[in-house]
């Protein structure tokens, strides 16, 4: 099994720099003193790489794609998207969240159109109404395109949150738990299509998951995070299946399970999550806590009065606000 360490990674970013995080860490606030979640963490992303993060809750894989997304900046270190630092939200990088943040009031046609008005206006309504249209057939929802959030499924719905993100055609698509919502059959659906889209499109995809048979069928490397506080890249697995990826073979393949066995050994054995959270955490914990209802009383307040790309803004700030709660969801176990 190859793994790679921060010299072989480095040997990446010296061929293709495309999207790079150096030396990152984040520093909160406590009332106990500063409560480091992320240290030291590089990685360095490949154009039209597929990477996967997976890490134990509350480990700061939500922190750190925010930073790539623009809605949270490094305490120290920097992430810059070909050179240029990112410092704020914009069109090149697009996110999906687990809880879709759709408009409740617009129809999926409608969701997707603003998202396009707000990127494209310089497009006439003819050519923003085509764009729209083939992103929603692209998911599958032209049929679907004049219903309303509440009368789509949750499977429906991301199918929209990803035709949004895929319209204003984003350099780099993250990708935060999508799919830990949706039923088992959903599921598998949806990361077949994900799979289609990126192979057509040859986006950069960052995802975070916690489902690790997930992680093997998608990816192309997977970054294993360590715990808390202080987390960091521990490992990353490259995954070595040919594309285009065939579930059945891949599960087929003896290769499958010893990866999957190293990627368990890793965050049970050697990065077993503590049960007793320490002190600076269970403040920070219930810290969180307060910004999750706070930060969604007013992320729905704020989605009233913005629309389109303002609207995605609004809903990282929620989903950086996001309860830490999940355990990790291992298929088969
Ligand atoms: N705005 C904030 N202020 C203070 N602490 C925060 C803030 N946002 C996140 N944290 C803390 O940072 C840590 C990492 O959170 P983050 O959401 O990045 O973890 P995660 O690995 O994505 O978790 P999960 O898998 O449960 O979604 C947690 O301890 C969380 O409470």
């Amino acid at each position: 099994m190859h793994t790679m360490n921060s010299t072989e990674t480095n040997s990446i970013k010296a061929k293709i720099p495309f999207l790079s995080i150096d030396q990152v860490s984040k520093v909160y606030p406590s009332p106990t003193g500063d409560y480091t979640v992320l240290d030291g963490v590089d990685l360095t992303v490949c154009e039209g790489e597929f990477v996967c993060l997976i890490g134990h809750s509350g480990c700061g894989k939500s922190t750190l794609l925010n930073m790539v997304s623009g809605f949270n900046t490094p305490t120290t270190g920097e992430v810059k998207l070909l050179d240029k630092e990112i410092q704020e939200p914009g069109p090149d990088r697009m996110m999906v969240f687990q809880n879709y943040c759709l408009l409740p009031w617009k129809t999926a046609f409608e969701n997707v159109y603003l998202a396009v008005k707000s990127v494209y206006p310089e497009k006439n309504r003819i050519e923003k109404v085509k764009i729209v249209e083939e992103h929603l057939a692209m998911v599958g929802l032209t049929e679907a395109a004049n219903k309303k959030p509440d009368q789509l499924s949750g499977g429906m719905k991301q199918r929209v949150a990803i035709a949004r993100a895929l319209a204003i055609r984003p350099q780099v698509l993250i990708l935060d738990e999508p799919f830990g919502a949706l039923d088992a059959i959903t599921k598998e659906e949806l990361q077949e299509e994900l799979l289609n889209i990126w192979q057509d499109h040859r986006l950069t995809v960052m995802m975070i998951t916690h489902d690790i048979d997930e992680a093997l069928f998608l990816c192309d490397r997977l970054v294993m995070m360590t715990n808390g506080p202080s987390a960091k890249i521990g490992e990353i697995l490259e995954i070595p299946f040919s594309r285009p990826r065939n579930r059945a073979q891949i599960i087929e393949d003896p290769r499958y399970y010893e990866l999957r066995n190293y990627a368990l050994d890793f965050l049970f054995h050697r990065h077993a999550h503590s049960e007793e959270p320490t002190e600076d955490e269970e403040i920070v914990e219930s810290k969180s806590g307060f910004n999750v209802k706070w930060g969604l009383a007013l992320g729905m307040v704020a989605a009233v009065a913005i629309a389109g790309f303002a609207l995605v803004q609004n809903c990282s700030q929620k989903s950086a606000n996001s309860p830490q709660t999940t355990e990790l969801q291992l298929q088969g176990q």
